[in-house]
């Protein structure tokens, strides 16, 4: 094998600008045929050496052009300062159109997790590229860096383009997903309901900049805390979306429930189908015990269950099965009230949209549990009706009888 040595220079910070574009482009061959190419910036230190020969095939390295001028490359980080002429690769060929996808609180537990999940295809498809539109907060810019760097250094074929930022009309420029995570979790002994006040200003905001730049008809999916009346903030801030775009992350309950019913009856939890959620991320499974053992809010598995989330969105349901996602109550067929983000069976041809199961049973028992649900949703629906449209806030959540056994 043709191995060569190169000097890499140092380079500073190249995240000079609230938003910067950070375009991943094709990918570098490492084989022994090609003539060597001198790298673009790495983010080692002065005195490290690689060794390796590097392919070029027919793809010219250029500058990154926005609006038709060229960028300098300290706006960029390393490979993400070049793009290439794909034309010449054969594989991208059977490649999917890419899609932009943002993902808020990208420098947060759960985003650790789900940004190398997305990049690696194993959510969208091992022929759809994407681009990342990464929101962070001002105190965590920094951080936000050091994940490019880690999407870069992981080499991804499909992650195409990286952009990194904290004003989220640049960020939200024309994504067909939106993943909203950014936001305060809860700590040991509180409930979700006390971030209320905290969180849904984020909601309001984002709603706003997603109505205002992104793809008509995006996908949102709320994950932040309390996550269902946050994806009824969004979309009330966003009217030039449809509500039905919108969901609430309840897939976290699906998966622990469909864990512990599987404990109790004896099968491994592949036996487990036609799980339903109804209502809010719910206060009454196990994430404050989780939140006691580790110190701060479940992260991995969160991830996982956004990503089987987004699957059940762009793959067909399996025949006779359905999922649970919250979503907005507007003729509904379980009397459920209206204008509300509640938890329901829906099903999916795989195109991004869904359908209510409309045709499940309820006994009293169920019933019961609904309406306590959906009084939570409606007490928590007037304490952010300022944020809503819906006139002035009345604040009254009664008193909490969820905690479980341990809880503090
Ligand atoms: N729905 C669910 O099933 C579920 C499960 C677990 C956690 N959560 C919630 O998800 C949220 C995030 O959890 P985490 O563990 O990743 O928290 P984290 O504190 O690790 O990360 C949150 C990140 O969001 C950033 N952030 C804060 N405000 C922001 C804003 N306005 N715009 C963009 N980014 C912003 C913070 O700087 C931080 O980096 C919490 O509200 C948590 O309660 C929901
Ligand atoms: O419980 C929390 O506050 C975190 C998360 O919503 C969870 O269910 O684990």
């Amino acid at each position: 094998m043709a191995m060569t040595e190169l000097s890499t220079p140092k380079t500073t910070s190249p995240f000079l600008h609230s938003s910067s574009r950070l375009s991943l482009s094709s990918k570098l061959h490492l084989s022994n045929q090609f003539r060597h190419l001198l790298l673009p910036p790495l983010h080692t230190t002065s005195n490290s050496k690689i060794s390796c020969s590097v392919s070029q095939n027919n793809q010219a390295p250029v500058a990154v052009q926005d609006n038709g001028s060229v960028k300098t490359k300290k706006e960029c980080y390393g490979v993400f300062c070049l793009t290439y002429d794909l034309k010449a690769e054969e594989e991208t060929k059977s490649w999917k159109k890419m899609i932009n996808i943002a993902v808020s609180g990208a420098a947060g537990m759960i985003s650790n997790h789900l940004l190398f999940k997305l990049a690696s295809g194993s959510v969208f498809g091992p022929d759809q590229p994407i681009a990342l539109k990464l929101l962070g907060s001002e105190r965590s810019i920094q951080a936000l860096e050091g994940v490019a760097m880690e999407l870069e250094d992981s080499l991804f074929p499909l992650l195409r383009e990286v952009d990194i930022g904290t004003d989220p009309y640049e960020v939200f420029q024309d994504v067909e997903w939106a993943l909203l995570i950014g936001a305060k979790p809860r700590g040991p002994g509180m409930e979700r309901a006390a971030l209320l006040d905290i969180n849904g200003q984020i909601f309001a905001e984002q709603g706003k900049a997603l109505n205002a730049v992104a793809s008509p008809n995006v996908k949102v999916l709320v994950v932040g805390n309390p996550c269902n009346t946050n994806a009824l903030i969004c979309l009330k801030n966003a009217p030039n979306i449809p509500a039905k775009n919108f969901h609430a992350l309840t897939r976290l309950d699906e998966n622990r429930a469909k864990c512990q019913l599987a404990l109790k009856a004896g099968v491994f939890y592949d036996k487990v189908s036609n799980m339903t959620i109804w209502g809010n991320h719910s206060t009454t499974q196990r994430g404050g015990l989780l939140i006691q053992k580790w110190g701060r809010s479940s992260a991995a598995s969160t991830a996982v269950s956004i990503v089987d989330a987004i699957k059940s969105l762009v793959t067909p349901t399996p025949e006779g099965d359905w999922f649970s996602t919250g979503v907005y109550t507007n003729g509904n067929p379980y009397g459920i009230a209206e204008d509300l983000v509640f938890s329901m069976p829906c099903r999916s041809t795989g195109d991004g949209d869904y359908e209510l199961v409309k045709d499940v049973e309820f006994d009293d028992y169920l019933r019961n549990r609904i309406s306590k649900s959906e009084a939570e949703l409606l007490a928590e629906k007037k304490c952010v009706a300022h944020l809503t449209g819906d006139g002035i806030a009345f604040c009254d959540l009664g008193p909490v009888d969820t905690m479980l056994p341990g809880e503090v």
